[in-house]
């Protein structure tokens, strides 16, 4: 049996205050964090990763701070990294990227990795191999980064990671995952209901990423929900 009361002027206006209220405690929350212009110092320990031969630094950046050497970079590594899973439509979601890239909403954790800290002949060569423009002879080179926002997502304040990008050379090295673990901690401490982020279904070793070895769930709201094809 399926029943409804409808509800009187009162009970609409007390519903609506409610929701309100709501509404402006979430954007509160949401303001808040964005604040923040540097989430990692909240996080000492995740500021270095050592493991599995690699040994890189992190840092946080703000898309409305990004020095053109280093949109440069996000450029090149999102064309190396992503032309292949949107295929022939990467032309227009580059163009869609480069404008997000900058957005004032964007917050960034970027890695670097100090070349003086290896002896390794073998990776000096493959620095060179991928020297990504507005980098060359930096001695803490750009690897990778992340940028995420502070949004709302079906009345929840979430985290949105719009891009985990990392250089062929630190992949499979357990630095993803690490990454991942200290988006969630900042979505913790900043009252986000979830981490939330869009994977090409192309993409299939992001997707193993993010749905086996993470074990992110497929969202009710998800396009490919609506539309599996
Ligand atoms: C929201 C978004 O940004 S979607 C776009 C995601 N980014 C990309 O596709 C860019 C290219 N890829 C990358 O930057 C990285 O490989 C990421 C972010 C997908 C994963 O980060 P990594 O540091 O490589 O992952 P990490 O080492 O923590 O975990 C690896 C696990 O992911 C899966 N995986 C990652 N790369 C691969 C691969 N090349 N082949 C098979 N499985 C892989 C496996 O389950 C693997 O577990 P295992 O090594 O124990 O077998």
């Amino acid at each position: 049996m399926e029943a409804k009361r409808l509800l009187s002027g009162k009970e609409k206006k007390i519903k609506r205050k409610e929701v309100l209220e709501k509404k402006k405690a979430i954007d509160e929350i949401i303001k808040k964090a964005s604040s923040v212009k540097d989430h990692l110092v909240s996080f000492p320990p995740f500021c270095h990763y050592e493991r599995n031969g690699l040994s890189v630094c992190l840092e946080s950046g703000l898309g409305d701070q990004l020095a053109p050497p280093v949109k440069k970079y996000i450029q090149n590594l999102l064309k190396v990294n992503m032309e292949g899973p949107y295929g022939p439509e990467w032309q227009m979601e580059e163009k869609v990227k480069r404008r997000e890239m900058v957005s004032p909403e964007a917050h960034y954790i970027f890695v670097r990795q100090s070349t003086n800290t290896t002896s390794n002949e073998n990776l000096s060569t493959k620095s060179e191999e991928t020297t990504y423009p507005g980098q060359t002879g930096d001695r803490n080179r750009l690897v990778g980064f992340v940028h995420y926002r502070f949004i709302v997502e079906e009345d929840i304040p979430v985290v949105y990671v719009y891009e985990l990008q990392l250089e062929t050379c630190t992949q499979r090295k357990g630095l993803g995952k690490f990454l991942m673990q200290l988006i969630e901690l900042i979505a913790r401490k900043n009252h986000m209901g979830a981490v939330m982020l869009t994977v090409q279904k192309a993409n299939v070793l992001a997707m193993n990423f993010y749905t086996t070895k993470l074990r992110y769930v497929i969202s009710n709201i998800s396009p490919s929900r609506v539309d599996p094809l």
